[in-house]
């Protein structure tokens, strides 16, 4: 990088904490699945900015919202106003999210403005002062949603005081060697019989895939029964969609593959297309029980109220769900054609456009090193990718919705190149030793 490289003039100015770098990415534009460096060049973006580009960059139809949005600008806040696409935002997401009578639409910034409220709001109207958790859940990295959460990175982190995590269901590296997930499911419940009382517990968060803990899907089942369970102690359950939502597991809502429908649903990230923007759809006894308690001025602002109308919009006109069930399909079976007989690939698993590659070394032990160079090495060919998981060796790939069959095989082929160079050792560890990643 030279001196007066975008990156170096990064390194000069931007904040290190909201920093999570893992090779020396520079934007300075986007279009469709592609990001573009200061020299041209083209980088397929398998992460969509860690999930928020769910239209992919500059999408004709969303750009063509947001500015109208923009010339009739309807103030900038729902604090004091009623603002129509707020409402209308709100409207919406009532009748595409299932769950009971009587809901209110909570609507913020991001995913862990959107997991605060919940949390703060939860002691209040449950009267409860316990909470559960799963080990490795990133709910968010404000205050109050780390305090929630129970990712590695967030371990300096003030936790709830109520909070109890347990283990997240993982049929690579089952629980107890049960990757049916009933001994975790009888675990959970000696817990509400025990240590940690059922009647005392006010909500459960549960991501309905685990991804910055690794990319884990559960077992099928698991989450019904789990909600089962909750119901039975009266334990409302806060299902984050935030980053695996929106179409993005080839359903609209990644809850719907468990026949399971939870009590609070938050969404962020792809909600807004890359505009800040998340929601909450939940009980009113939750979201109308206290006033003015769970507000930042540009809430319900009408230019990402607008963003996210445009964005359900396009997802539902143009098919994306089915999509990314479509183009997931073959993003997955062409890693598995091409990672076959690899042994440092432990596994490849996914839904629709939520996938992950595990990289392991004698006996599953998580492969960091390979994994960080994995990652440099994709960018260096072309492809943006980052990694997840409490040992960091699980390569994420959250491309955005519009993904074609045609990327997925091309992103596959670099994919499979790169993480053959970093397993023959071909790249330099001093390229990636300035990268911390996480
Ligand atoms: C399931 C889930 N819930 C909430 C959040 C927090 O969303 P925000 O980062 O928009 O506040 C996230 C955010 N995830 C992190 C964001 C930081 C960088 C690491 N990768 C993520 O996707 C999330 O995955």
């Amino acid at each position: 990088m030279s001196g007066n490289s975008l990156y170096a003039r990064d390194s000069a100015v931007n904040s290190g904490l909201q920093k999570l770098r893992f090779f020396p990415q520079e934007v300075v534009r986007g279009q469709g699945c592609r990001v573009y460096d200061p020299e041209g060049r083209g980088y397929l973006d398998l992460s969509a900015s860690w999930g928020a580009t769910s239209l992919g960059y500059a999408h004709p139809d969303f750009v063509a919202r947001v500015h109208e949005a923009l010339l009739g600008q309807a103030g900038a806040s729902m604090l004091s106003s009623a603002v129509l696409p707020a409402t209308a935002l709100a409207e919406k997401l009532l009748e595409i999210t299932p769950g009971g009578e009587d809901r209110r639409v909570w609507l913020g910034h991001s995913g862990s403005d959107a997991n605060e409220a919940v949390a703060r709001a939860l002691p209040v109207a449950t009267g409860r002062h316990r909470v559960l958790s799963f080990a490795g859940a990133y709910h968010g990295g404000t205050q109050g949603s780390m305090a929630v959460s129970a990712h590695p990175v967030q371990s300096h982190a003030a936790r709830d005081c109520g909070l109890v995590a347990v283990p997240y269901p993982d049929p690579y590296r089952p629980f107890e060697g049960d990757p049916t997930g009933a001994a975790l499911l009888a675990h959970i419940e000696a817990l509400l019989e025990g240590d940690c009382p059922g009647d005392e517990v006010s909500a459960f968060f549960i991501e309905p895939i685990q991804s910055d803990g690794g990319l884990l899907i559960p077992p099928p089942g698991f989450l019904k029964r789990l909600g089962e369970i909750c119901a039975r102690y009266g334990i409302l359950t806060v299902c984050d969609e935030v980053k695996v939502g929106l179409g993005r597991t080839g359903k609209l809502h990644a809850f719907q593959f468990e026949d399971w429908t939870p009590d609070i649903t938050v969404f962020g990230k792809g909600l807004g297309g890359g505009l800040p923007l998340s929601a909450v759809v939940g009980p009113s006894a939750l979201l109308d029980c206290a006033t003015a308690f769970a507000m930042q001025t540009t809430h319900g602002n009408p230019i990402s109220a607008s963003a996210g109308l445009a964005v359900l919009d396009i997802i539902e006109r143009d098919g994306l769900a089915e999509n990314a069930a479509t183009s997931g399909a073959k993003l997955l079976s062409a890693l598995r054609e091409k990672l076959a007989g690899n042994p440092a690939v432990g596994d490849i698993r996914g839904r629709g456009l939520v996938l992950g590659i595990e990289l392991v070394g004698e006996d599953k032990a998580p492969a960091p090193a390979l994994t960080r160079a994995a990652v440099y090495r994709a960018w260096e060919l072309g492809v943006v990718a980052y990694y997840v998981g409490a040992g960091s060796n699980v390569i994420e790939l959250t491309p955005p919705l519009i993904l074609t069959g045609a990327q997925a095989e091309a992103g596959a082929a670099i994919l499979a190149e790169a993480i053959a160079d970093a397993c023959a050792g071909r790249v330099d560890e001093a390229l990636t030793a300035p990268f911390a990643g996480w």
